[in-house]
């Protein structure tokens, strides 16, 4: 039976700074570091096994992805990456202090750009210091200038049905090493969320949240691995997945 393991990366160090990151290339804090160690271990101590991973072109969660496979003793897992899996583009509120953010636009607008589906924040200006245009791991992409949770999706999606939907039809247990807005996109897509739905949804950093799929990828059962930092959802609460403390 397919199995996904879904691994949000662990805390960045914009994420200890409090600072809208999407596509900047920020690297783990080492408590970040034993976060993704820790994802490891648990996969290892549940005894799932591996056959293919995927990440992003990100550090944070290609570092993670490594981490894992390591402390579950099976580096040797090919990986690979994808900038489809990338954050959501935080456009114009890349790179700033999410807490100054509020205090300038408002709580309310700011809560509008980071959890509403379909409205973006503004564009990332083309002479902005994080424009990822001239960045070669984008060579040949058509790249977005700001996403919402939507066109988060949008761009997720056909990776998901060319390269990650084929391995876990083959019966593949398949670790999706990614960001919590290209994973949201993937819960929203297996189990069918609404637009209200998905807003719910908080994906812990590095709490391995397993999957398993009927032969057509329809969710049996879910759970994330760290049980100690996860509540119930009470709209996954019937495919039993936990929301974390
Ligand atoms: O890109 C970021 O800043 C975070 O990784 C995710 O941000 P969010 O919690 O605002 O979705």
């Amino acid at each position: 039976m397919p199995k996904l393991i879904l691994l949000r990366h662990g805390q960045s160090q914009w994420n200890l700074e409090n600072r809208f990151t999407g596509w900047v290339d920020v690297n783990l804090t080492a408590e970040g570091e034993q976060q993704a160690i820790k994802g490891g271990e648990l996969i290892k101590a549940e005894g799932l096994e591996i056959s293919r991973a995927f990440t992003s072109v990100l550090t944070r969660a290609i570092r993670t992805c490594n981490l894992a496979l390591d402390a579950a003793g099976q580096s040797y897992v090919p990986v690979i990456k994808d900038w489809r899996l990338n954050e959501r583009h935080y456009g114009g509120l890349t790179g700033l202090d999410k807490a100054e953010t509020a205090a300038l636009h408002g709580e309310d607008q700011v809560k509008i750009w980071r959890r509403s589906y379909d409205v973006p924040p503004p564009d990332l200006s083309a002479e902005s210091e994080y424009a990822f245009a001239k960045d070669r791991r984008y060579t040949g992409a058509t790249l977005p200038v700001t996403e919402s949770l939507k066109t988060t999706l949008d761009r997720v999606l056909p990776f998901w049905e060319s390269d990650i939907a084929p391995a876990l039809k083959s019966g593949d247990t398949v670790l999706v090493a990614a960001h919590g807005n290209s994973i949201r996109a993937i819960i929203k897509l297996l189990f069918n969320l609404g637009e209200a739905e998905i807003l719910e949804i908080e994906v812990p950093t590095s709490n391995p949240l397993v999957i398993e799929l009927d032969a057509a990828l329809k969710p049996l059962a879910a759970k994330y691995l760290d049980e100690g930092r996860a509540n119930p959802v009470p709209v996954l609460a019937e495919h039993g997945v936990p929301k974390e403390a």
